[in-house]
């Protein structure tokens, strides 16, 4: 076990997808795999390990914010052995340019956290996706996005969901971010600085500029798209 992941050693699988809700989590265990085996309930964080297509995959929630995925990501590299992390998330489109049901594949992630500031004592760090992730996942949107628009871009990730500051948010639009969300930024820090993969897949579940929203139950088990992309760019032939 790890601090905050009841899971044995070898119970964890090298390519792990990271939903930002725990219970997302379980829909894609069992929705997507074989013979999901649930392997720790710690705070009810849930995560599973499960085969796809005959290869073994770990599904965990990393909670919301980058505090809390940074939690779960180190535990799974550092404790686990994990080799890539594929966030499956939610995000909120800031521009037109995109519509509710889209799918970001995000190339690299603007963040307002100060995480990599102390990080990097002040220097700004460009936190970007592992290129073959993001290769492989942008060829398999090409006949598993399910009719969604697919976009390649910037998110940012966000430590508010609740903007105290829209105006610097329409800025980062003016320089091309497409849509907000809260954790890949430090996801890709987090695997850069182990030397591992990881990429951000994220489903438009709002939008900014429209104020169309989807549901709760919506966010939890509709999102199968970005699923079967995840699972195509980490674990296909
Ligand atoms: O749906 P998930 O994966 O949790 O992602 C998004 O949804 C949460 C906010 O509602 C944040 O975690 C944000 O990043
Ligand atoms: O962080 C998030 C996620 C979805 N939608 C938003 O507006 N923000």
């Amino acid at each position: 076990m790890s601090t905050h992941i009841g899971a044995e050693p070898g119970e964890i699988a090298p390519v792990v997808l990271m939903p930002g809700d725990p219970l997302r989590a379980r829909w894609i265990a069992e929705t997507f795999l074989e013979d999901a085996r649930c392997y720790s309930e710690v705070r009810g964080m849930l995560g599973y390990t499960g085969t796809w297509r005959g290869r073994r995959v770990s599904v965990q929630g990393s909670g919301m914010g980058q505090p809390s995925l940074a939690i779960y990501a180190n535990e799974l590299f550092r404790e686990y052995g994990v080799e890539s992390i594929v966030r499956v998330g939610s995000c909120g489109a800031l521009t037109d340019r995109l519509a509710v049901r889209d799918i970001v594949l995000a190339s690299g992630a603007c963040t307002d956290s100060s995480m990599n500031r102390i990080r990097f004592e002040g220097l700004d760090y460009a936190p970007v996706a592992d290129f073959g992730l993001l290769h492989r996942a942008y060829e398999a949107a090409r006949t598993r996005a399910g009719g969604a628009d697919v976009h390649v871009g910037l998110l940012l990730s966000s430590d508010s969901f609740y903007s105290p500051r829209p105006e610097l948010t329409a800025r980062m639009v003016e320089y091309g971010v497409l849509a907000v969300e809260m954790e890949a930024s430090a996801l890709y820090t987090l695997a850069a600085g182990h030397g591992r993969k990881a990429l951000a897949v994220c489903t438009v579940s709002d939008h900014i500029v429209t104020g169309e929203e989807t549901t709760a139950a919506e966010r939890e088990k509709t999102f199968g798209a970005m699923v079967d992309i995840a699972l195509e760019a980490a674990l296909g032939a």
